[in-house]
């Protein structure tokens, strides 16, 4: 049975202006990603993976090209249409978590509810609170959710992280480099829960990484090189 697509890059383009020149940071990209599959990408710095994951996340609007979130076209939208669709149904998880040291891990999470409009809210306060506590103890959280994020360790405030981008059950789930600031041992600890997850949620999700181990275990496998977007060859094959 064929799941459809969740994600389709059609031929994307992004360049940005390099004194009289351009940089083309994503050169005629496509890619479909299937509901809960699980795309790694590696490629070299400076390839365009970030740029990738940007405009997949409509953070950055494509020079040329579609990108369809199922069967939405997303690539002529207005920046308050786009952070509308991002609020909605796009889990975004940088490398750095960009939290609020002074709220709880819990209050954090909670957020997430109050950033929607009253008429938009989906989900009550208590069904909320229930998912951030689902999530917490999901992501071994369940002690530190009431402690303030800034007096959280690096790991545990990545997976309130994780927890906060997962918190609205997104189709789609973009991750960029999640553990590249953390030790090696807390980084795999992470890197492991985040795979458990979002094999758990069913959320199709676009992990850009440079852990083998992490790439190994993904539904397929993607390399980014000079902007160009090829698909892993033993992924085909053996898909
Ligand atoms: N906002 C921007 N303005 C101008 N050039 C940019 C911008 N963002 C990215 N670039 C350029 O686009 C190219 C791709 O960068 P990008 O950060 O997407 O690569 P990357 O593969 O994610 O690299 P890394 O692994 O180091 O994070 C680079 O040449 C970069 O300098």
């Amino acid at each position: 049975m064929n799941s459809r697509p969740v994600l389709t890059l059609d031929d994307v383009t992004l360049t940005f202006p390099d004194g009289a020149g351009e940089i083309t940071a994503v050169d005629r990209a496509s890619l479909s990603l299937d509901a809960g599959e699980l795309i790694a990408i590696t490629g070299p710095s400076g390839s365009g993976k970030s740029s990738l994951l940007a405009v997949a996340s409509t953070l950055q609007p494509p020079t040329s090209g579609s990108i369809r979130l199922g069967d939405r076209e997303l690539a002529g939208l207005s920046s308050r249409e786009a952070a509308a669709v991002r609020r909605n149904d796009i889990g975004i998880v940088f490398q750095q978590p960009n939290l609020i040291g002074s709220l709880t891990a819990t209050e954090q999470l909670m957020m997430t509810r109050h950033l929607e409009s009253p008429w938009r809210r989906r989900a009550s306060k208590a069904a909320t609170r229930g998912r951030a506590l689902e999530l917490f103890e999901r992501l071994g959280l369940a002690d530190a959710r009431d402690r303030n994020v800034g007096a959280l360790s690096g790991g545990q405030r990545q997976r309130v992280n994780i927890a906060r981008a997962l918190m609205n059950s997104p189709a789609l789930l973009v991750v960029d480099e999640p553990t590249s600031a953390l030790d090696s041992g807390r980084s795999a600890d992470v890197m492991d829960l985040l795979l458990e997850l979002v094999t758990e949620e069913k959320v199709g999700t676009l992990l850009v990484t440079h852990d083998e181990e992490a790439a190994r275990r993904a539904d397929r496998r993607c390399t980014m090189v000079d902007g160009k977007l090829t698909e892993d060859r033993r992924a085909l094959v053996g898909g």
